[in-house]
């Protein structure tokens, strides 16, 4: 069978109200294993909160999922696409905000929007009006002529989405939007995130902010590589006891330091105290 039909085939495949599945996904470093066994799965149209302490392996995750980084092993899809073979095709249909993102300080909001729409090579029509809804969506109206180094954080933030909006990605991958940002803007950030995801965008979010991840349908806590727990924030403190998300975290930290202190293995490789989400539930 050509390549392209095997692609297609096994794109066809995939049940088509998941958004992200993976199976046993693992990353080795060297002798470092950053991700260890992961298993998780994003329903469409949902926001998955991908929490975890520095270093826990979130953006190893993230850079498997989008097709940055090749997994060592377990396997994978991303709208259907397998994350081994086809990151090309994941790659064309997600937007992704890294840490790092780099907006071109010394363009203006315009220049850099135009600069993301010949990236992703919008026909003039479309870059138009791509350019028009997310200036809109943004609330950047009356700042397209602004440098970009000359805006706020929370701005700034604001313009990358909507440069990783361009083209109409079916799946959002966040990697710690609001880091460093306002509370007003965090605030409003999470309105556009919202307001996505109602229209039927699926959201792959990691942030340190718990009031954040209380928002989001479904939350995964993943540390030293090991995926701890999976469930809706409120599933997941009353599982635990907790009064609130912090406090569930905390616990688990605790408690998997004192496994690994004890020279155990860790939570479960990936799978193990998981409260699988439900399909048909959440917002
Ligand atoms: N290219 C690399 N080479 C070697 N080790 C790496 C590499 N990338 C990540 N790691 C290691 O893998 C582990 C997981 O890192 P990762 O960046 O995925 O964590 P994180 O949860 O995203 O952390 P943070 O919240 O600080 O961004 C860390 O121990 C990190 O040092």
């Amino acid at each position: 069978m050509k390549r392209r039909e095997a692609d297609k085939q096994m794109h066809d495949n995939q049940p088509n109200d998941v958004a992200i599945s993976c199976e046993r996904l693992t990353k080795r470093f060297q002798e470092r294993i950053a991700v260890n066994s992961l298993t998780l799965s994003v329903p469409k149209g949902s926001i998955y909160g991908f929490l975890g302490p520095n270093g826990s392996g979130k953006s190893t995750t993230i850079r498997m999922l989008c097709g940055l980084l090749t997994p060592t092993s377990g396997r994978g899809t991303v709208l259907g696409y397998d994350v081994m073979t086809q990151s090309e095709a994941i790659k064309q249909r997600i937007g992704y905000m890294s840490q790092k993102f780099s907006l071109y300080e010394d363009l203006s909001v315009d220049e850099n929007l135009d600069f993301y729409a010949g990236v992703y090579q919008l026909g003039k029509a479309e870059r138009i009006q791509r350019k028009r809804e997310l200036i809109e969506m943004a609330g950047l109206t009356g700042r397209e002529k602004q440098l970009a180094g000359s805006l706020s954080g929370g701005w700034k933030q604001r313009l990358a989405l909507s440069c990783a909006l361009l083209h109409r990605p079916e799946l959002l991958i966040l990697d710690e939007p609001t880091a460093g940002v306002d509370p007003v803007s965090r605030r409003i950030f999470w309105e556009v995130i919202h307001d996505l995801a109602r229209q039927g965008m699926t959201i792959l979010v990691t942030t340190h902010y718990m009031d954040e991840a209380q928002t989001c349908d479904w939350i995964g806590f993943i540390f030293f590589g090991n995926l701890l727990v999976q469930g809706s924030p409120s599933e997941l403190i009353e599982h635990h006891g907790a009064d609130n998300l912090e406090d569930v975290f905390i616990k688990l930290v605790k408690e998997e330091e004192a496994r690994q202190a004890a020279g155990q293995k860790g939570g479960g490789g990936g799978t193990g105290d998981v409260l699988v989400p439900v399909k048909g539930e959440g917002r």
